[in-house]
């Protein structure tokens, strides 16, 4: 991992330096993508399990699993994963319980009520990933929020392993949240399937969940067809941000980096540090903890295009970080509160030496379905109100109407727009 002055570096090289490693968005990729779709919206399951045999298990006959089969599955978890899964899902229920939405009735004017109200999405459709890891953690943090909304239809989906099987974790994790459906397919063609429909999986209202570069192309192609489902966001490979000082230990700081880094080779992530002690200190540590590390050969990979960087003060550490972004912030200071009016551009903030980034990805409780690529800019961590939409309402007497019309009249006549000016007009000479 190469290290770095920011003060010392052109424009340019800064801009470089915060550049993601470069997604496949190739025109090959888009068409591959749009191909896939369409042979799913024309063929339905049979272009489903065509291609899921192709990329996932080749003997792939049956989609849909039965609610006996996937308690038969959940029931092979072991007792001490099952325990650990039930802490998160406590600690992600009780942070997630507490952002329910609140309808509002207010009186505008008088006699002229408006209100918001909340309804829960009727069918959410919830990817887990299960490509280059099985990540039964991404399916708590769809189905938690999914199951306190009370969507009706909670249809999950996840690539099979090459014996066809999703792993009995994802299975005790769709029991726990009272997942309604859950179907053994992945990528491109999992997202057509849950737009689109076939003759065994009914359309939903909302995509959620991270997924690869197939499976993100989807969600945004999907979400421009006439009538397709919305989808929650981009959320693609992993990154971490560390701003830390001399107060932070190096190896905790290099074990946060190398957390990250192993997720794939597209991960990138940078440490920010007034300290060229720290810097170095962390640089050894990195080379440490890699001997041993199992993807260390992934992690390698994401780290030649991750970088270390000493910024001149603290104050400038922050900027460096709100100009990245990052989808995990993490802040290994002494007195980290201090500096978090500065730092709000990011997924989520892990803030002091003790709240490691992997606490939040499993059972912290806030959410680990993060905007990446920069997107914390103008995008939302996921939580509890994306699985509602809502809606106004608005009630007005004939006094209500009578005190606003002069100014709904004027408005309309200002716009051009007769029949608007109207439609208030008729409902006033008409009083009597
Ligand atoms: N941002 C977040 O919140 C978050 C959370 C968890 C995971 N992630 C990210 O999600 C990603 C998961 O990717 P993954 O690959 O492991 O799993 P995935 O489930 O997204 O993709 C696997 C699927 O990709 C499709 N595919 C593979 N090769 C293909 C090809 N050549 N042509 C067409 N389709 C093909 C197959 O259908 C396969 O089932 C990782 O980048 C990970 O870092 C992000
Ligand atoms: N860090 C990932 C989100 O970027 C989420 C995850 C799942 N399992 C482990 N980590
Ligand atoms: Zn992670």
């Amino acid at each position: 991992m190469r290290a770095f002055q920011w003060s010392q570096l052109t424009d340019q090289q800064q801009a470089k330096l915060l550049a993601r490693p470069a997604q496949s968005q190739s025109a090959e990729l888009q068409q591959q993508v749009a191909a896939i779709i369409e042979a799913v919206a024309s063929e339905g399951d049979a272009a489903v399990l065509r291609y899921t045999r192709q990329f996932d298990c080749e003997n792939l006959s049956e989609l849909r699993y039965s609610e006996a089969q996937i308690a038969e599955r959940a029931a092979q978890l072991s007792a001490d994963v099952k325990q650990a899964i039930d802490t998160a899902y406590e600690t992600i229920r009780t942070f997630h319980l507490q952002q329910q939405p609140q309808d509002i009735s207010v009186e505008t004017a008088p006699g002229v009520v408006c209100t918001q109200r909340f309804e829960a999405l009727t069918a959410v459709g919830l990817y887990i990933p299960g490509g280059t890891a099985v990540l039964p953690s991404t399916a708590l943090m769809l189905g938690v929020p999914a199951q306190i909304a009370n969507n009706p239809r909670r249809v999950l989906v996840s690539p099979p392993d090459s014996n066809g099987e999703l792993s009995p974790a994802l299975m005790y994790v769709a029991q726990k949240c009272g997942i309604t459906e859950v179907y053994r397919c992945g990528g491109a063609q999992a997202i057509a399937a849950l737009a689109v429909g076939t003759q065994t999986i009914a359309p939903v209202a909302k995509i959620f969940g991270p997924g690869n570069s197939y499976v993100t192309a989807a969600k945004q192609q999907v979400a421009q067809r006439s009538g397709g489902p919305a989808i929650d966001m981009p959320a693609g490979p992993s990154e971490l941000l560390v701003i830390a000082d001399d107060t932070a230990n190096p190896a905790f700081v290099a074990a946060d980096l190398l957390s990250q880094a192993e997720h794939g080779a597209d991960s990138q992530v940078i440490l920010v540090s007034p300290s060229a002690a720290l810097i170095s200190a962390t640089q050894s540590a990195l080379e440490q903890q890699l001997e041993v590390l199992p993807r260390a050969a992934t992690a390698r990979k994401a780290l030649e295009q991750s970088s270390l960087i000493q910024a001149d003060s603290l104050e400038q550490a922050c900027e460096i970080s709100q100009r990245y972004a990052p989808e995990h912030l993490s802040v290994q200071l002494d007195d980290a509160e201090q500096y978090l009016p500065q730092l709000t551009l990011a997924g989520s903030i892990f803030v002091g030496h003790y709240t490691p980034e992997s606490g939040g990805d499993y059972a912290t409780g806030t959410n680990h379905v993060l905007p990446t690529y920069g997107f914390a800019r103008n995008y939302s961590s996921l939580g509890l109100l994306d699985f509602y939409r809502r809606y106004t309402t608005q009630t007005v007497s004939k006094q209500g109407l009578a005190q606003l019309s002069k100014a709904i009249i004027t408005l309309a006549e200002t716009e051009g727009l007769r029949a608007h000016a109207r439609a208030v007009s008729i409902r006033l000479e008409n009083q009597s």
